[in-house]
């Protein structure tokens, strides 16, 4: 039974029981995490994986992560529509003062109700969508369903993503700056990194029309607070609407702060649970990587009886060093299937282990670790074979 430590809010009642375990432990073998921060203390050498609900890693020391052989997950597209529609909210909020209407229309005590109503209008004529130009920066899976629909909703798209992508109803330009010249709204969808960090300051910000307003839902830390603040102040942009709250953005005029809601839809959370209880289940019991932000993605049927799994710092050489203990250990290599991304590799080798062997499995999971580079080792039991727990 894996002891799970959960940050944020899960319910584990859907989850084979036989797997995991709520606990409080100090070295957990698995976290789960929403939007919270993963202390580096928990990252211990028993920590197999952190599974994270939702798309944004940046709460997660990666770098610490992968040196430890713990694999990190997330739930790619599945938040993906509820943040694009939230912005669509916003988007029609901020041309029509629609929540502004409905609350002073309450207040009123006329009868009929009607004609002092309409009387009202004047202060809330909008403007429309339609013909206006919404830039977007970092055309993901977010960006690119914004872009869809606001080109259905008849708005020039104008886009900027790192890597170009091949899309049709969005005119894609070279850097963010033209993205910030053009637009009449302007969204921010990158992750945060040390490259993204305070991606728009002052000098960028000065760049925006006068009558645009700015949309943050990918991180806070992407704005220079201090200098949209000034910005809004002194009417060189119209407004600031984010995600994500910050006591230096309270209570200032043309700054709309909602708390973290992009992904908050039963929806969104039923998929982003279900994707996260998937990655961590197919891990623990196969190894299989297909969602991870810092393990190479890994699938094999288990059709043997056992499974080794290999993490490794990539290195010229490496395979053959393992493929030759293997063979010293009479350890068959049945199936196999080897990746590697950025400097790291993994492996996944059905095998069928005979008693000595399993019983004799500490000293050779130590031989396999003693090989250079060699960051983690798991020996798995297919769970329809009658073996031990995996370790
Ligand atoms: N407000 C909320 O509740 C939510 C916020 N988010 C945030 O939105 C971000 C985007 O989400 P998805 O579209 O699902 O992720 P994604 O990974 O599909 O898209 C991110 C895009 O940004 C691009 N990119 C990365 N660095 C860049 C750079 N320096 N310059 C230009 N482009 C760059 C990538 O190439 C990729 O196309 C997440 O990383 C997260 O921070 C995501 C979900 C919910
Ligand atoms: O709603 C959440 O917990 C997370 C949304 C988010 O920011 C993300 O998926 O990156």
């Amino acid at each position: 039974m894996y002891q799970v430590k959960i940050i944020d809010n899960f319910d584990l009642s859907t989850v084979d029981d036989h797997l995991l375990t709520a606990s409080e432990t100090a070295s957990p073998d698995v976290i789960l995490v929403r939007s919270s921060q993963v202390p580096d203390r928990l990252i211990t050498p028993r920590l197999l994986l952190i599974a994270r609900s939702g798309i944004g890693t940046n709460t997660i020391n990666l770098a610490a992560s992968t040196t430890n052989g713990t694999a990190v997950f997330n739930t790619p597209g599945a938040n993906a529509n509820a943040v694009k529609e939230l912005i669509i909210q916003c988007l029609f909020q901020a041309v029509r003062p629609l929540s502004q209407a409905i609350r002073e229309t309450a207040k009123l005590t006329a009868d009929p109700l009607q004609p002092a109503a309409e009387q009202q209008r004047q202060a809330f004529i909008g403007s429309e969508l339609y013909g206006k130009t919404i830039g977007i920066i970092g055309l993901g899976t977010i960006g690119q369903r914004l872009a869809d629909t606001c080109y259905h909703l008849g708005l020039q798209v104008v886009g900027y993503n790192r890597s170009p992508k091949n899309l049709q109803h969005v005119r894609q330009v070279a850097n963010i700056a033209e993205v910030l010249t053009q637009a009449d709204f302007v969204v921010l969808l990158l992750p945060l990194t040390t490259e993204t960090s305070r991606i728009i300051d002052g000098p960028k910000l000065a760049l925006m029309r006068p009558s645009a307003t700015l949309l943050n839902f990918g991180r806070g830390e992407l704005v220079d607070n201090s200098a949209v603040v000034q910005a809004v102040q002194d009417r060189r942009l119209k407004a600031y609407i984010t995600d994500f709250p910050h006591r230096d953005l309270q209570n200032i005029p043309h700054i709309w702060q909602l708390p973290h809601l992009g992904g908050n839809t039963r929806e969104a959370l039923s998929h982003s649970t279900n994707l996260t209880f998937q990655n961590t289940q197919d891990f623990l019991t196969a190894g299989t990587v297909r969602a991870s932000v810092n393990f190479p993605t890994a699938d094999l049927p288990f059709a043997s009886p056992d499974r080794l799994t290999l993490f490794f710092k990539d290195r010229p050489g490496f395979w053959a060093e393992v493929d030759s203990l293997l063979t010293q250990n009479h350890i068959p290599v049945e199936e196999m299937v080897v990746n590697t991304r950025d400097s790291v590799g993994y492996i996944l080798m059905n095998t069928t282990l005979s008693l000595a062997q399993r019983q004799h499995w500490t000293t050779l999971r130590q031989a396999l670790m003693a090989v250079s580079g060699m960051i983690r080792v798991r020996l798995l039991a297919n769970a329809s074979a009658p073996f031990s727990p995996s370790i």
